[in-house]
């Protein structure tokens, strides 16, 4: 590479989702360029793939070994996100390529948002929103009764960091905490359990928040939805392949359990249509993140990470 000028691009923005600002926080760190999809990647000239020794990903925008492969000189993959599935680290690891992610600065937006989503569910707060708009309180109709939320068995299927802040939330709200974990943890007196079907049995809302990737594919299995019950209500906010979304579509067409509350599916930003069909399921948009201070956050925390690889220091929050 001595003939790489100091101009030429270094790091690769391999998604069209940054923002103006995000953007601009990564060209400050090394001159950048942008190609958003494989079709631009695959169409960059040689020498411009061969300057490129970072790429600065987000979202879903899957990196596997082949995207790799077309920059010989990459040595960093910083995923903005502190959910790392779309790279595959092994292939990554293989090739002498760092991965970063871009954890804890959003642990308690997640988490709000799962309580928010708890809330919206019983409250009936997005359907109480439309009886409003749409005249029907006006015309004497009273909302149906709403589900009680304080002081209900919640089970947390995961008790890392967004685990933990989501139960802590929910102690307050006097519900009995349950949870399920790789270990058991040191907790104000929360039951745990080995398995998530035990933990569905013993609840009426099982809260999802394990990491995603191969290792939890379909963790929330058909036993586990039905443990729940006709009472119980489904929260994820971690990713839609947790849980076998098959499954859960059957269970609650079926009545088998009560309802759903979910920012991610399998097939995202394409919702299956027999959930959008379902007004027990309230939906959301993948946005558990999304506030202006915490994307703020992670786009400084990736940009952290660039900065520490192009210092030649160590990475802040490697992967792996
Ligand atoms: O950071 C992530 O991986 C998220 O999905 C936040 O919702």
């Amino acid at each position: 590479m001595s003939d790489l000028r100091l101009s030429d691009p270094v790091t690769l923005i391999s998604s069209d989702s940054f923002t103006p600002d995000e953007i601009a926080r990564i060209e400050v760190v090394a001159p950048a360029l942008r190609a958003g999809t494989k079709e631009a990647r695959a169409a960059l000239p040689a020498d411009q793939r061969a300057s490129i020794k970072a790429i600065a990903n987000k979202g879903h925008r899957a990196i596997d070994g082949a995207q790799m492969d077309l920059f010989p000189n990459l040595k960093l993959i910083a995923q903005f996100g502190v959910g790392y599935d779309a790279i595959d680290v092994a292939a990554a690891t293989a090739r002498g390529i760092k991965v970063t992610n871009t954890p804890d600065v959003l642990n308690e937006d997640v988490a709000d948002l799962a309580v928010a989503m708890m809330l919206g569910w019983a409250r009936q707060i997005p359907q109480g929103d439309a009886w409003v708009r749409n005249g029907t309180w006006a015309s004497g109709r009273e909302l149906p009764l709403n589900r009680k939320m304080s002081g209900a068995k919640v089970g947390i299927a995961g008790m890392g960091r967004i685990g933990r802040a989501i139960a802590d939330r929910l102690a307050a709200f006097n519900m009995e905490v349950h949870y399920c974990s790789r270990g058991e943890k040191d907790t104000p007196g929360w039951t745990y359990h080995t398995d998530v079907v035990a933990l569905a049995a013993a609840v009426d809302w099982l809260v999802v928040a394990v990491v995603g990737g191969d290792s939890t594919r379909g963790y929330v299995s058909r036993a586990a939805i039905e443990a729940l019950g006709p009472q119980g209500v489904v929260i994820n906010i971690a990713r839609g392949t947790c849980i076998d979304e098959e499954a859960l579509i059957e269970a609650l067409q079926q009545g088998k359990i009560a309802g759903a509350g979910l920012d991610v599916f399998y097939n995202e930003p394409h919702v299956d249509a027999r959930l959008i069909a379902m007004d027990n399921v309230l939906l959301q948009p993948h946005q558990a993140s999304s506030t202006v201070e915490t994307r703020r956050d992670m786009s400084m925390a990736q940009c952290a990470n660039l900065a520490a690889f192009f210092a030649g220091e160590a990475l802040i929050t490697p992967v792996n």
